[in-house]
């Protein structure tokens, strides 16, 4: 087995298993016994992957062997395994779920024809930004939400309180308070989710149903609004290209109107729960950066000004010719990885690796947060600095992409990470052309120290809550805001 800390009698590793901040203190294991760290929880094998070149051997080049997802009763007890294609298996179903997601978001047709949506909802984040520029976290939130709304479902949103607008951030909410590792004993002793409900110490079976009801009541609720869009007429949605497509095809066991529905339902709701808090952590990232960095701000700025111009705003037609943009937005997934720790993986048959056995059913857990601090690659990696991507003002190809390991690993990797690059590229670039970030001020305009701090869970990380200013860089920049929200109304 690959070496590891020694561990007490049935836990395991249960005390050497973080509870927060779970990169750096995988990052201290693997400084002391390499790369591979083992780890036993209750004779559960886990291994921490937290070098790339390890990740990619095993999770890409042997993805055959490492692409199933460990098992979760909680994710049984609410069903989120039978639809939330994240948690499922490595089976046909999985496959299925996957394929459909994957057909909206790759580069191409679908995502060229996502490029005025997701334009449009940024022209009205800048607004927003203009209008009340300490609530950026809302305006953030809804300006994504409403690209990905749309791109799923067909739905338009016009308003922050939207019944839709929450539903994809409380089914992700439940998921992660489900990975949270030791929350649920019943993931330890599988036996207990025979208890009777009424039972003490079975909250969790009520906890569960409750979670099953909400999260089914949710995408339910998404998918009949979705399909009543596509009743009127919006076809190039996730859901739309499917229900044409099926409408397309001969009749087939596979392809009946009840199956499409039930497969479509599940689909739809996991890339809009996929994308929710993730593109909009990334999104703070960002305006941290920002309002920390005043000189990348100033260079991304010049760089606007010369390609763009005073009097328009960026498209993605520009982005060729701005690649310190391109470099921010990789900069931005580097220096803070919004899933440090991915989602593990599971191997589903014995193997040897670099002379180390991998026991069937080991969870593989990827340290992504390492990997964006191999100082081989990103040398003074706590500092956020663009420019290490860039070569005689290109994109350095030699230098590793984060894409590369802050999306995950090979046949599980994110389905997203094209529309995120595309998504973040035209927020960043537009953002940093009508506006200047800095650190809050009080009333008297005394600027006020502004730290970098994260919260993380299993999940996710992010910025926890700051302030900053947000001002427009110049009137002639307002007008022009002011100027496309009347055109569009
Ligand atoms: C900054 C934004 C995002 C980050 C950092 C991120 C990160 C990740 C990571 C680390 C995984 C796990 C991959 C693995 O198992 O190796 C994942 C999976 C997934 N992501 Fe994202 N993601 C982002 C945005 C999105 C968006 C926009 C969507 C919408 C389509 C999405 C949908 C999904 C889905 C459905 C999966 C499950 C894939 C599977 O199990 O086959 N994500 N993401």
């Amino acid at each position: 087995l690959p070496p590891g800390p020694p561990g007490i009698p049935v836990a395991g590793n249960v005390l050497d298993f973080p509870q927060s901040h779970y990169g750096a203190k995988f990052a201290e294991l693997a400084a002391k016994y390499g790369d591979l760290v083992y780890l036993e929880l209750f004779g559960q094998p886990v291994v921490v992957v937290n070098s790339h070149d390890a990740a990619i051997d095993l999770l890409e080049k042997r993805s055959v062997n490492y692409s199933d997802r460990p098992r979760s009763v909680m994710s049984e007890l609410t069903e989120y395994d039978d639809w939330v294609f994240v948690l499922m298996h490595y089976n046909q179903k999985w496959r299925q779920h996957r394929r459909v997601v994957v057909q909206s978001f790759q580069p191409g047709d679908a995502l060229v024809s996502a490029q005025p949506i997701v334009t449009a909802s940024v022209h009205d984040l800048l607004e927003g930004l203009l209008r009340t520029p300490d609530k950026f976290s809302e305006h953030l939130g809804f300006t994504l939400t409403k690209s990905t709304i749309r791109l799923v479902y067909g739905i338009q949103l016009t308003d922050p309180n939207d019944r839709f607008f929450d539903m994809a951030s409380t089914i992700v909410q439940i998921g992660s308070e489900m990975a949270v590792p030791g929350a649920f004993l019943v993931d330890v002793i599988p036996i207990l989710r025979f208890l009777p409900s009424w039972c003490p110490g079975a909250k969790f079976l009520r906890t569960a149903e409750a979670w099953k009801l909400q999260a089914r009541a949710y995408r339910d609720q998404l998918f009949a609004a979705g399909k009543a869009a596509f009743d009127r007429g919006i076809v190039d949605s996730l859901i739309g290209r499917v229900f044409e497509e099926s409408d397309n095809m001969p009749p087939s066991e596979t392809n009946t109107p009840r199956k499409v529905d039930e497969m479509l339902r599940g689909a739809a709701a996991a890339a809009y729960g996929g994308s929710a808090d993730t593109t909009h952590a990334a999104a703070h990232v960002f305006i941290l950066a920002m309002a920390l960095h005043k000189d990348v701000q100033e260079k991304a700025q010049s760089e606007l000004d010369s390609v763009v111009g005073p009097d328009r705003l960026p498209t993605f037609a520009d982005r060729e010719s701005l690649p310190y943009i391109t470099a921010l937005v990789k900069e931005v997934l580097r220096w803070h990885v919004i899933a440090p720790i991915g989602v593990a993986h599971r191997s589903v048959a014995d193997d040897v690796y670099a002379g180390y056995l991998i026991p069937a059913g080991t969870l593989i857990v990827p340290n992504q947060w390492a990997m964006a601090r191999d100082e081989t690659q990103y040398p003074d990696p706590d500092n956020f600095r663009p420019e290490r991507f860039l070569r005689n003002g290109k994109i350095d190809p030699n230098v590793r992409d984060p894409a590369t390991f802050a999306f995950g690993f090979g046949r599980r990797i994110c389905p997203g990470l094209h529309f995120v690059d595309m998504a973040l590229f035209i927020n960043f670039a537009s953002i940093l052309h009508v506006f200047n970030i800095g650190p809050p001020e009080d009333e008297n305009g005394v600027v006020s120290p502004l730290k970098a701090e994260f919260a993380e869970t299993s999940t996710n990380s992010r910025p926890e809550a700051f302030g900053c200013t947000i001002r427009p860089r110049s009137l002639h920049a307002a007008q022009l805001v002011h100027s496309l929200a009347e055109d569009a109304r």
